[in-house]
């Protein structure tokens, strides 16, 4: 059990995926989660009554009350809601930017004094404890901060300590990547229905298959072209499907979609 207040500055899709990671893994207790939204305070309800977290109507008081912050807002929203609770950061507290494209520096230029800040890329997955995170940290970062980051995000995934240059690609990779394999999933799901299929049986076939994909890569440690191999027999069904993939260009479609979503990263963090 950490025993760290967390207050969720912004409390959309990324700061439920989180709670509801944490509240599952069982390590920050419900009422040591603050949750601050901008207006809507149904949301807020929402949250409160499905994970027993605290809301707070007034986010300073949220800032103050707390050990961690998370920043939960879209990037455009990070200054104005920096400028709004700067003066209450103190410099014992860890700043965990979700943000994409957000700087270190632009978080730092903000808070004005040596405050320990954690730029951190999770997905969505943290809500079933499978995020692939990737952070980095301030220069002024101390070992407790960095300890407790780890251990805050580790909980509900993997964390891969990186460069902050290599944010922007991270976000278009691992950050973005869950909903490309929705994509595909959704396509492969269609392909069913079309094929006869019921919904329901199509569903659960797809579902399952890219579970079990994943857990191939995962538990066998093969790299995805030797498993490819695996399934396909020479001019049989696999290899005719393949075809059309290769003469789609897919492989070179799915590099320029997290290229142009890394691109994205680094325009979102310019225009912050
Ligand atoms: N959704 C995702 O899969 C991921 C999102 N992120 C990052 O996490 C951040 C949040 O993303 P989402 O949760 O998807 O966005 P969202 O739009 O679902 O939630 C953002 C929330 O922040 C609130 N907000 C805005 N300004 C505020 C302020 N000044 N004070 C308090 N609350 C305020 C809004 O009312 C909204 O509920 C973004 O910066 C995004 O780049 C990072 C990794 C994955
Ligand atoms: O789409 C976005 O901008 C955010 C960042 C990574 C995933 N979602």
């Amino acid at each position: 059990m950490l025993r760290k207040k967390i207050a969720f500055l912004g409390a959309g899709s990324m700061a439920e995926s989180l709670i509801r990671g944490l509240i599952t893994e069982g390590n920050v207790l419900a009422e040591e989660m603050f949750v601050v939204n901008r207006s809507n305070q149904e949301r807020l309800q929402q949250l409160v009554e499905t994970y027993g977290v605290v809301p707070f109507q007034e986010k300073r008081e949220a800032v103050r009350k707390a050990d961690v912050l998370v920043i939960a807002v879209k990037p455009s929203d990070v200054v104005p809601l920096l400028q709004e609770i700067a003066e209450d950061v103190k410099e014992n507290q860890v700043v965990v930017s979700f943000a994409a494209g957000v700087t270190i520096k632009t978080i730092e230029d903000q808070l004005g004094r040596n405050i320990s800040v954690v730029r951190a890329m999770p997905n969505t997955s943290c809500a079933v404890l499978q995020s692939a995170t990737a952070v980095s940290f301030s220069s002024g970062c101390d070992e407790n901060a960095k300890r407790l980051a780890n251990q805050l995000l580790s909980s509900v995934g993997t964390v891969s300590v990186i460069e902050e240059s290599l944010m922007d690609a991270v976000t278009g990779l691992s950050g973005s990547g869950p909903a490309f394999f929705y994509y595909i999933v959704e396509a492969m799901q269609e392909a069913g229905v079309m094929l006869g299929l019921p919904e329901e049986i199509a569903k659960t076939l797809v579902v399952q298959t890219i579970y079990g994909a994943g857990c191939m890569l995962m538990k066998t440690g093969l790299p995805p072209a030797e498993l490819r191999r695996q399934i396909t027999s020479p001019n049989g069904t696999t290899q005719a499907g393949l075809e059309v993939l290769r003469t789609g260009e897919v492989n070179e479609w799915m590099k320029r979609a997290i290229l142009r979503a890394a691109e994205r990263s680094r325009e979102l963090g310019q225009e912050s």
